[in-house]
């Protein structure tokens, strides 16, 4: 098995740990008294940018954007957006200056990926986000309930809210899809943009308020609309940082934590990611994630892989007790149970 090299900051860790056991603490490792918190928003190329709040470090300390390294004492361990980080150095926002992230505060939740089913290397996506905002157009391109399907398998593993963006409903009707995704009882906002103005916004901003989202979607569409749409300002602003650092340029490739004005909230931007390897995923658990599913696997034989003859699945969607999409979200099971397991046509 080949493995994939990505230049997306993403952080790297194999999935089964080597049995040597890691090393034990030293006593006489730093305590970094003086550390202060902040916020990782922005990774590029072994730079982070981090958001240290106003006062932090010292009263009458403004709300900055501080560049800063990891620590050599962090080893391996990978920092994604989303980090709560401690930093010493110059935390002042200096523009020169440069600050070391000494401490990586434990996660609420780690959003993973692997490059295909089978990959043994998951990386980090983001951290810490609470909610998965899955945006699909509903025409050009075309929905692909495959794919989300397997949003859907991510967010639940990582214990995040999946949120569906049903984007250009001026193109295309928005009610076979929904009829379509209704019996996962997943919350759903349906945007167009058009001559009335920015249809669905406001309602989308709704379910962003104070909490952190991770925005995903197909190139095309039309996630970058929504996100100019809901954050004017603040792409801009991380650009600005970084070129004014002369440390490298915000690259379109990595992720990108972006505020919602009056500080409500983060969008979390993703724009290499269009895919979910889902390698990381115990197998057993994935039909725990289809829950219109899960109910009809009482009948099962034991030890059902529910990718089987004998597997009482398929009564039960023929029965239509799985909804209108039992069908296809029973074949959108068994894809990803096969390509789990390795076992692809
Ligand atoms: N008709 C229509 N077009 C839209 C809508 N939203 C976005 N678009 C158009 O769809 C195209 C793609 O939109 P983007 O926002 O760039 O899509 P994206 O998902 O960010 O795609 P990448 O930038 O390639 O990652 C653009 O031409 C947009 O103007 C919509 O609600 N209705
Ligand atoms: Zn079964």
């Amino acid at each position: 098995m080949t493995r994939r090299t990505s230049d997306y900051d993403e952080s790297d860790v194999r999935i089964r740990p080597s049995r040597r056991g890691s090393r034990p603490r030293s006593k006489d490792r730093p305590a970094h008294e003086d550390a202060v918190p902040g916020l990782v928003i922005a990774v590029d190329r072994g730079r982070y940018t981090v958001l240290v709040a106003k006062g932090v470090g010292g009263k009458g300390n403004p709300e900055r954007i501080v560049t800063a390294m990891k620590a050599r004492e962090l080893g391996r361990k990978g920092i994604v957006v989303g980090d709560d980080v401690e930093l010493v150095g110059d935390t002042t926002g200096n523009p020169d200056g440069l600050a070391r992230i000494v401490r990586l505060t434990p996660r609420r939740s780690v959003l993973r990926r692997t490059a295909d089913d089978t990959d043994p290397v998951e990386r980090v996506i983001v951290s810490n986000a609470d909610q998965l905002v899955i945006v699909t157009a509903l025409a050009n391109p075309e929905p692909r309930p495959r794919m989300i399907d397997r949003c859907l398998v991510a967010a639940y593993d990582a214990g995040l809210d999946p949120l569906l963006v049903l984007t250009k409903a001026d193109l295309a009707d928005a009610d076979d899809f929904l009829a379509h995704y209704a019996p996962l009882n997943v919350r759903y906002i349906v945007t167009a943009t058009g001559d009335s103005g920015f249809e669905g916004l406001e309602a989308l901003h709704e379910q962003l308020v104070d909490r952190i989202s991770v925005f995903i979607g197909h190139s095309g569409v039309g996630k970058s609309t929504l996100v100019n749409g809901l954050v004017p300002d603040a792409r801009r602003a991380v650009g600005v940082v970084n070129d004014f650092t002369g440390r490298g340029r915000h690259t379109s490739s990595s992720a990108v934590a972006l505020r919602l004005p009056e500080g409500a909230g983060w969008v979390i931007d993703t724009p290499g990611v269009r895919s979910f390897g889902l390698a990381h995923v115990d197998l057993a658990r994935i039909i725990q994630h289809f829950p219109d599913l899960e109910a009809g696997t009482s009948q099962c034989p034991r030890g059902c892989t529910h990718d089987e003859e004998e597997c009482a699945l398929d009564a039960w969607v023929a029965s239509g007790q799985a909804g209108p999409a039992g069908t296809s979200r029973l074949e959108s099971l068994r894809r990803l149970l096969r390509a789990r397991s390795g076992d692809t046509e």
